[in-house]
């Protein structure tokens, strides 16, 4: 039956790529929103996002998950406002998803998974010179987490959907232009906010996490176009790229704030 399949399924599914937890990591990610214990904080700012669709630069299966990356040599796809001190710069976007619609996201709320989650990835090029400078700085990052469910249709996921074919295997690179990706966030501006790291190596703490309360919707043709790009270059025995997800980690001494009542 599938129960059985499901438990076997956990047992089998691959460990992501990141170790499951870091020696000393008092800030890690991803974790379980528990919204009672979140804490309504009165002085946090509405998030604002600007993106230029022209920064954007080629859409690349790096082997971990698929991403479009953006040209940051200048302030032109940016955040700034919500918990965040400075202005932070768009570097690339990127999914996790499941095998199934039953899981695939990092953060979960309430211990409820969603079948994938979108991480916009920005850095503080106020304080910092590079993104590989911010990577190692514990203000140095701002991610976007969007929860993503089964539903509608969603027109403005299709453009990246068609594109998936073109970098099926692992280090395939196909320019992507004219792509905004606030077409991808839920119109309500509620979001939690917590402090924490990245989710692939190197795991360094140093990620204010933005994970916004409202899903957006897309339907089972879109998801499972996630799922036949594959984690192996050509040639080699093919893997699904799928369960490309780090295991829950403690949240440890660690408050989440909301930015709505
Ligand atoms: N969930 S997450 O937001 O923590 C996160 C990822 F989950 C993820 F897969 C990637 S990656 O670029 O595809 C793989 C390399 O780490 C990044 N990329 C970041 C991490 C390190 C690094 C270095 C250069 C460019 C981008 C990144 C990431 F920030
Ligand atoms: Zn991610």
């Amino acid at each position: 039956g599938t129960c059985c399949s499901y438990r076997l399924r956990d047992a089998l599914h691959p460990l992501w790529q990141s170790p499951l937890s870091v020696p000393g990591g008092t800030r890690q990610s991803p974790i379980d929103i528990q919204w009672r214990d979140s804490i309504f904080d009165p002085y946090l700012r509405p998030l604002k996002i600007s993106y230029d669709p022209d920064t954007c630069l080629h859409i690349w299966n790096n082997g971990y998950s698929f991403l479009v990356e953006f040209e940051d040599s200048a302030d032109k796809s940016i955040i700034m406002g919500g918990p965040l001190e400075n202005q932070y710069r768009l570097k690339q976007f990127h999914f996790h998803w499941g095998a199934i619609n039953e899981w695939g996201s990092e953060h979960t709320i309430d211990s409820r998974v969603y079948p994938a989650e979108l991480h916009l990835v920005h850095w503080n090029a106020v304080k910092y010179e590079s993104f590989e400078d911010a990577v190692m700085e514990g203000n140095g990052l701002a991610v976007i987490g969007v929860f993503l469910k089964l539903g509608a249709y969603h027109d403005g996921l299709q453009k990246l959907v068609d594109a998936l074919p073109a970098v099926k295997h692992k280090d395939e690179i196909v320019e992507f232009d004219s792509f905004d990706p606030s077409c991808l966030l839920p119109s309500c501006p509620d979001y939690w906010t917590y402090a924490g790291s990245l989710t692939t190596p190197p795991l360094t703490e140093s990620v204010t996490w933005i994970i916004k309360k409202k899903a957006i919707e897309v339907d089972e043709d879109q998801l499972e176009a996630f799922r036949m790009l594959l984690f192996t270059s050509p040639g080699e025995e093919e893997k699904r790229m799928v369960d490309n997800f780090r295991p829950l980690q403690p949240l440890m001494n660690r408050t989440v704030r909301s930015s709505f009542q």
